[in-house]
């Protein structure tokens, strides 16, 4: 019998495939999970933006969430955009049925500047779906928001990651660092430890959808049971490689390449 892992994904769509519900569903693929998702939002956007949203009714996300849960093993979950606080409600009360480690992307406005969840929303998702999160996985923008704090370097970043893990009683807290200059630089507080995940920058503005490649390839590698430090470590290494292998695809900030570990792959095999 085959035995396989699988990964669900609560989150909004993109139609031109770099981010959200896409990504996701390539990112579980490319690592071997069985990709699961439910749609919270339907979104016209493209590498240059937004154009338009429609949010699903939220009876419509309960009911997706109770045909995938009432059939399906789910081994890890994470959720990116939720756009409003109804929508939030019905997900904070799912998530605790779930015996599965939950990955929480705190989405908030896309890399081209497009809010993604009302602002008056963002309290409760920090408030109320972050505590049951396994990990939070944060830019500064978003850590910023969190702790109603700037942050503007690394020291601070790592201060942001203990801050939010301690205050607001994540499992574990990923700053990342993409936003700041120089090296692609995170840190993860799991509550005792803090790790740190380092690469060079990548000289590119081809980084739409990064944090949600980043995330799922996360969850992924917890649906498999690997432990949350080598999870982040396997999907630091995976994102860094999407992106040092992006397409310059549309008019805007380009997609990263999902199936870029495959390349590498061939390469070594190729000069072997
Ligand atoms: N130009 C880049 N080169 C290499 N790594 C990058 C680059 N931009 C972002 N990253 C990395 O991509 C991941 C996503 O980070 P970030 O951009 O901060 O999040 P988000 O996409 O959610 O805004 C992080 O690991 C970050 O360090
Ligand atoms: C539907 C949807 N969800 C999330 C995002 C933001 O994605 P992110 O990975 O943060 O990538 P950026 O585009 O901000 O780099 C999105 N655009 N759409």
């Amino acid at each position: 019998m085959n035995k396989v892992n699988t990964a669900l994904t609560i989150a909004g769509t993109d139609p031109s495939g770099g981010a959200g519900i896409q990504a996701d569903l390539k990112t579980f693929q490319e690592l071997k999970s069985y990709g699961m998702s439910v749609i919270t939002s339907v979104v016209s956007q493209n590498t240059t933006g937004v154009k338009d949203v429609h949010h699903l009714p939220v009876d419509f996300i309960k009911s997706q969430l109770e045909a995938v849960s009432s059939d399906m093993p789910i081994h890890a979950v994470k959720t990116g955009m939720i756009s409003n606080m109804d929508m939030m409600k019905v997900i904070a009360e799912w998530i605790p049925n779930v015996s599965a480690p939950y990955v929480m992307d705190p989405v908030m406005v896309a890399t081209s500047g497009d809010a993604l969840i009302e602002k008056e929303s963002r309290g409760f998702l920090r408030d109320h779906l972050l505590p049951l999160a396994a990990i939070v996985t944060p830019n500064i923008p978003e850590a910023e928001f969190i702790l109603d704090e700037k942050i503007s370097n690394e020291e601070d970043m790592k201060e942001a990651a203990k801050q939010i893990c301690t205050r607001f009683g994540a499992g574990a807290v990923l700053v990342k660092g993409g936003h700041l200059k120089g090296d692609a630089i995170d840190y993860l507080y799991d509550g005792s430890t803090l790790h740190e995940f380092k690469n060079e920058r990548i000289d590119t503005t081809n980084t739409h959808g990064t944090g949600c490649t980043y995330a799922a390839a996360i969850t992924a590698y917890l649906s498999q049971g690997i432990p949350l430090d080598k999870a982040v470590e396997q999907a630091k290494y995976f994102v860094t490689e999407a992106i040092r292998h992006s397409f310059d695809l549309g008019e805007g900030s380009g997609p990263t390449n999902h199936f870029a570990l495959r390349e590498e792959e061939t390469k070594q095999w190729l000069s072997s």
